[in-house]
């Protein structure tokens, strides 16, 4: 599914009134309805319990006079019509109000209900705290951070312990970057009702505290528009996930699936190794080595009798290099280590490898002491760092949306892939485009997570995916199978064990997206 910009929507907005077509005023009716059907259908489990009677729910309406407010308005109405407890605020945040909303400002006035005006700060009334507040101040057109009345507004309605649901986007963010944005300007949202398309900045860190469940409603804008329109940013969706897994053919064999090597584990580390293997395993590969230093081979063999091992020369470390030459994917990284001889060996591969390679943990962290090396990698290599070891990539710590656009320019620069783990985990390809991850749950925040997710790359690498496919795929997965794995666990309890044990239940899931 494409992100594209607030100035790319007003766009696909008005490509739709004209070829659809459809009068802009019925786009916002249709918008505002689908708000109302979300609105009726959550309605019950958003108030308090103690408020259970729905004489009692008040649904608290906060308009600018943009069309965003206009959508307000319209929800507003359809809320009366149902016999819903309403209280209509119009916060005078223009002296322009927008076409839409004016009409349905005064579609609202046959209605008896009248609406509360906010001109300066002593209008600003006292906001409920068991209400559901309808956040419509600002959606899309927001053109500079919330200022004067409009931001007096937004930090009144902050206070207030009544949820919120915003319109669109939560009133006072950007679309993009927010990092001249000051929060307190911004409405902490706890449901985003947001038309068509996500914006990129839903999935931003810095904006945690006002983006919270973001819910999708379409609402038909033109499909010949969102094909053809170029977008940087995707957000993957399962249905699309389920796309990129390959059937598997009646005759195929275990070579038809490729030979993995994963090099991990170092002494104190071999754990990492155990799960590097054991996700490689059970993601597709035909068949997998690991080379590790020999005192770690009786642990492996012991955990995964499917393997085959490979000894370092050194019994407690990586340090020599096996002959490359028998492997389709290679894996490298999770718990190796800094030592000297492990440097010496991983840069060696760099230059030997003929297969695009994954790099994570210390491989990552070797690599930012020797940035140089970045342009001998294998072109297609996945480097699939955290947060720390990006910031050591990238030389200084970044907010996240500098580091999504951080990581575009390393990728372009040369020629691979990048995936930034995290809550919505971002995959930078080649090309500039990036895809941010839909799967995963907090409980995925534990030791041991990023070991298996090179795994899982390295072993769909070795099923002959390519690696744009790889790497994307294993991203869902990955989170797909944390997220099953916490239905018998607690975000407390998950460890990347639970989380290998539901890959099966993960890929199988794909079928049904
Ligand atoms: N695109 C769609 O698919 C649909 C969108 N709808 C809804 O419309 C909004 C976008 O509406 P728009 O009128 O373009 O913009 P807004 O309502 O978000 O805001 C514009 C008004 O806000 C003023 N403004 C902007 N920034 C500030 C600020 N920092 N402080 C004060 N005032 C600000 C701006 O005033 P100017 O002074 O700049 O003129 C405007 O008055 C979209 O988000 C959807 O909710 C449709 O209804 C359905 C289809
Ligand atoms: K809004």
């Amino acid at each position: 599914m494409k992100i594209l910009s607030a100035e790319k929507i007003r766009e696909a907005d008005a490509y739709t009134i004209k070829h659809e077509p459809i009068k802009s005023i019925d786009l916002m009716e249709r918008a505002a309805g689908l708000c109302f059907d979300w609105l009726y259908a959550a309605a019950p489990k958003l108030f308090p319990d103690s408020i259970s009677e729905e004489k009692d729910w008040v649904f608290y309406i906060v308009c600018g006079t943009g069309n965003n407010g206009g959508d307000g308005l319209v929800l507003a109405r359809l809320l009366q019509r149902n016999g819903y407890n309403t209280e209509v605020a119009v916060v005078h945040v223009s002296d322009k109000p927008s076409k839409d909303f004016t009409a349905s400002l005064d579609k609202l006035g046959k209605g008896k209900k009248s609406v509360i005006e906010i001109k300066k700060t002593a209008d600003i009334p006292d906001f409920p705290d068991n209400a559901i507040i309808i956040d419509a101040i600002f959606g899309t057109g927001l053109n500079r951070p919330s200022e004067g009345i409009g931001r007096e507004v937004i930090e009144k309605i902050n206070q207030s312990k009544s949820t919120k649901v915003s319109i669109d986007m939560p009133s006072g963010l950007f679309d993009c970057d927010n990092a001249k944005n000051d929060p307190k300007g911004i409405v902490r949202s706890n449901h985003i009702l947001t038309f068509q398309l996500p914006k990129l900045s839903f999935f931003l860190s810095e904006n945690e505290a006002m983006v919270g469940a973001v819910h999708i409603l379409d609402i038909g804008l033109h499909p010949d528009f969102l094909k053809n329109i170029d977008a940087t940013f995707h957000y993957l969706t399962g249905s699309e996930a389920a796309e990129m897994r390959k059937v598997r053919g009646t005759y195929s064999h275990k070579g038809t699936y490729g030979h993995a090597l994963i090099i991990a584990g170092a002494e104190g580390k071999w754990g990492a190794a155990v799960l590097a293997s054991k996700a490689c395993l059970r993601s597709g590969a035909g068949l997998v080595t690991t080379h590790i230093g020999t005192q770690g081979a009786d642990i492996l063999h012991n955990a995964m009798p499917e393997l085959m091992i490979q000894h370092d020369k050194a019994g407690t470390h990586f340090s020599n290099l096996p002959d490359l030459s028998d492997y389709d994917a290679i894996g490298v990284g999770p718990g190796i280590g800094k030592s000297d001889d492990t440097v010496r060996a991983l840069k060696l591969l760099i230059q030997e490898a003929k297969v695009p390679l994954v790099l994570d943990a210390d491989a990552l962290n070797i690599l930012a002491d020797n940035l140089t090396w970045m342009a001998f990698l294998p072109k297609g290599s996945i480097l699939t760092p955290h947060p720390g070891e990006f910031s050591r990539l990238a030389g200084s710590k970044l907010s996240h949306f500098e580091s999504i656009e951080k990581q575009r320019e390393i990728s372009q620069k040369n020629g691979i892939y990048i995936l930034l783990k995290g809550a919505n985990s971002s995959l930078s390809f080649p090309d500039g485009r990036v895809l941010i991850n839909s799967t995963g749950n907090p409980g995925m925040a534990s030791g041991g997570m990023g070991d298996t997710l090179t795994g899982i790359i390295t072993g769909l690498l070795a099923a002959q995916y390519k690696p744009l496919e790889a790497a994307a795929l294993a991203m869902f997965v990955h989170g797909r199978a944390g997220d099953l794995a916490l239905k018998n666990q607690s975000v407390e309890s998950l460890v990347a064990s639970d989380l290998i044990d539901n890959l099966g239940k993960a890929f199988e899931s794909l079928s049904h997206d």
